[in-house]
């Protein structure tokens, strides 16, 4: 059975679907702003960052902006992680996510990325405080260095990344929209998994 994504959602796999928002209620957009937002995955655990100022500030994400004038997502990307963590990383795309907020004008268009090795420091920036999280329980690793690592924050993370991170940790290529309400809150989402 084919599935039908919701609007503003692209992708050129098959998907094979995780949760069914509905046809229905998607709230509408007339301009679409890309992005980018890269994490640094490794056995047991991942690299996020404590955003320290503008949008976003005091939750943790993915290293990652707005495209400049003339940038592929991929060299945006790149300098994002370079810029905010420090470091250079040959990334590859993993997933993509659209958001659309009832406050503001345009749809989000982020192009996830992901890495497994980097090259450089883990350093803090003006922008963003680097930390790494472990992936799996305590007690489900042998590697006492794992266990020692705090769990991923998720209730200090936007409250649509605890429905794709797990997609994101299984490495499973993703497609998702969430829609948010002037409160902030999650009003709607919808996510899937994209094979080829
Ligand atoms: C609304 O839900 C969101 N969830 C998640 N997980 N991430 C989001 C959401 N909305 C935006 N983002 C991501 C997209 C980008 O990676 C950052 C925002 O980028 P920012 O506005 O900080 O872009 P910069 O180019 O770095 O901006 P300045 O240089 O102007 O600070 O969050």
């Amino acid at each position: 059975m084919s599935i039908s994504p919701p609007p503003g959602v692209t992708h050129e796999g098959n998907l094979i679907e995780v949760h069914n928002g509905g046809a229905e209620d998607w709230l509408q957009f007339s301009e679409v702003r890309p992005y980018t937002n890269a994490f640094i995955r490794q056995e047991g655990k991942i690299l996020l960052g404590y955003k320290k100022r503008g949008f976003g500030k005091d939750l943790y994400n993915g290293f990652g902006g707005k495209l400049d004038p003339g940038e592929t997502s991929l060299q945006a990307a790149e300098r994002e992680l370079q810029e905010e963590a420090g470091i250079q990383a040959k990334l590859r795309e993993c997933g993509t996510l659209f958001f659309v907020d009832e406050k503001i004008a345009w749809a989000f268009h982020i192009h996830v990325f992901t890495a497994e090795t980097f090259t450089g420091e883990v350093t803090e920036t003006e922008e963003m405080r680097p930390q790494w999280f472990a992936t799996q329980p305590a007690e489900e690793t042998t590697d006492p260095e794992i266990a020692k690592l705090p769990q991923i924050p998720y209730s200090q993370m936007w409250a649509d990344d605890v429905y794709w991170m797990p997609l994101l940790l299984s490495k499973t290529k993703f497609v998702a929209r969430m829609d948010f309400a002037s409160d902030g809150t999650l009003r709607k989402w919808w996510a899937a998994k994209e094979v080829q």
